[in-house]
This record gives structure tokens, sequence and C-alpha cells, in this order.
């Protein structure tokens, strides 16, 4: 596979600044795929094939008043980007359940291990999105379910999902990078039930599932939620992540206009995650 070529956008911001968690879920929306955060600042990186798109539209992001920072930016080539992961991914652990940790970090003791070699794509834990989901899945009863995980990223969801008993998991994510590392995650991790595919909801047919998780953005979720609808099954679950709490009536109402009811809300800092049954 040919090396990648990535833009380097260079960010000087106050490592104190509050808003810094906020612009680094903005920025991945926007297409960044991995940022590095140090006593300088934030660098934040993207695809070359999406840099024109984010330069014309998602820029807007650093001119609103809540990211009011300086920045810079410039090309670069990528050559050993896993020495950056390496020097900057640590373990993460939620609810003493759950490790998700690197092929380099040490087995831990906790009950389920997910190894997530995450190079460019997003799901590491570390993002409460993320967390939320891992929470949603510890929570209920996956044995024997069909599992769809919209937006994969590293395929940390699916993963966790077939360790909890999900025995038939579809796993689909736009970005032909997720695409390749969900892959390779699934074969880390010895999953025998999940296919991987690059797409979107178009991609879905006839097959219903008994749980859809996605942890994607607001309008994307709101443009996809009546096909998630349509492609559960009855008392079927939604889980749905990468949105902040402002944004729940619109989700709700929503969800309610494709027969899906919330009976759950997690919060983590500024971010939401709901649980919707049909
Ligand atoms: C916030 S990440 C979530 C990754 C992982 N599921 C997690 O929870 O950490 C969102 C993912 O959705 C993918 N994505 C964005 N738009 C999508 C779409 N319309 N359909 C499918 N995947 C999409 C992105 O490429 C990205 O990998």
């Amino acid at each position: 596979m040919a090396v990648p070529i990535y833009i380097g956008y260079e960010f000087k911001v106050n490592p104190l600044q509050p808003a810094t968690e906020i612009l680094i879920a903005e920025l991945g929306y926007a297409g960044f795929e991995s940022f590095v955060e140090n006593n300088e600042g934030l660098t934040a990186y993207i695809q070359k094939e999406d840099w024109n798109a984010f330069i014309l539209d998602g820029i807007n992001i650093l001119k609103s008043s809540e990211f009011a920072i300086t920045y810079s930016f410039n090309e670069i080539e990528q050559t050993n980007w896993n020495a950056e992961w390496e020097n900057n991914f640590k373990p993460i652990v939620v609810d003493d359940l759950v490790t998700v940790r690197a092929p380099f970090h040490d087995k831990p003791d906790t009950k389920y291990d997910l190894i997530i070699e995450p190079k460019m794509s997003f799901g590491t834990g570390h993002h409460e999105t993320t967390h939320m989901m891992i929470q949603h899945i510890l929570k209920n009863d996956f044995k024997g379910k069909s599992v769809l995980d919209m937006g994969c990223g590293t395929g940390v969801l699916a993963i966790l999902a077939e360790k909890v008993g999900a025995n038939s998991l579809d796993a689909i994510d736009i970005d032909n990078w997720c695409y390749i590392n969900s892959l390779e995650n699934v074969e880390r991790n010895k999953c025998k039930y999940i296919s991987v595919y690059e797409g979107d909801v178009s991609l879905l047919k006839d097959q219903k599932y008994d749980v859809t998780i996605a942890n994607i953005n607001r309008n994307i979720l709101l443009n996809d939620i009546p096909t998630y609808a349509k492609h559960l099954t009855k008392n079927g679950l939604l889980f749905l992540s990468g949105f902040y709490e402002k944004d729940i009536p619109l989700i709700e109402a929503k969800c309610e206009m494709n027969m899906l009811k919330l009976v759950e809300k997690i919060k983590r800092g500024d971010w939401v995650s709901l649980k919707f049954i049909n």
C-alpha cells in the first residue's frame, strides 16, 4: 500500500485553552484524522484529498469565537506515523472492565482487552463519544445479537460488541483508511463474526439488526436515522453518539418520527450519547 501523504495543520493553541477538546472533535468531523497535543500546542493531520474541502468550508470552524486562536499550516510528508502513536497513545480503561490499548502495551487485567492500532483512524476510546458507546455496550445484552456499527473508525465498538457476545456484525465506514484499519484490528483481536465494508447507509439492503451503534456526527445521524430505524428488528436498540446536549431535541424528534423511543442518556463532558428502542 502506498504511504499516504498528509498535510499537517499546525495550531498555536494555549495548552490550557478549554475549547481544545471540542476543537479536536470538530476538526475530526471536518476530516482531520489524527492529533498530537504537547506543551507547544496541538497539531492535526488531514489527508491531502480532504484538505481542499476543509479550506473551502471547514475552516469556518476556526473563525468561530469559541476557537479564537491563531494557527498556521504546512504541507508535510508523513513517514513514521506509528512512532508518533507510540509516544502519544496511552491505554484507556472504561468502567474497570475494558482496556483499549496499542499492541506494544502490556496485557491488562481487565475482563476485556481490545488491541487497537489506530494509525490514522478515530476510535481509541480516548474520546468521550467512544467512551460512552463502550459504556452502553457494557451495560446491554449483546449475546447472540446481530449488530451494525456505522462509522466504525478503528472498529473498536464492533470488536467490543463481539467480545460481549454478538455473533453477527457488520462494521461500515465511509473512509478507506478506516475500512483498512478496521480489517486489521478485527484480525488483531481474533474476531470471527465481523464483516467490514467501505461505504455508508446506501450499502444496507434487506438486512435487519438487533442493535445499531453509530458514533458519527449530528448532521449525518439526522440524515441516516430513518435508515437505521428501517433496518432495526422489533424491540431492536439504537445507540447514538457524536453530538452535544443541545442537539438532543433534534435527534430525539427525528427518532420519534421513526418510531424510536428514547430510553437512556449518558453524558460525558459536553457530549451525550443516547439509547433508543424500536
Ligand atoms: C467519530 S468516528 C467514530 C469511530 C468509532 N466508531 C468510535 O466510536 O470511536 C466517526 C467515523 O464515521 C465515519 N463516517 C463519517 N461519515 C460517515 C457516513 N456517512 N457513513 C459511514 N461512516 C461515516 C468516519 O470516517 C469516522 O471513522
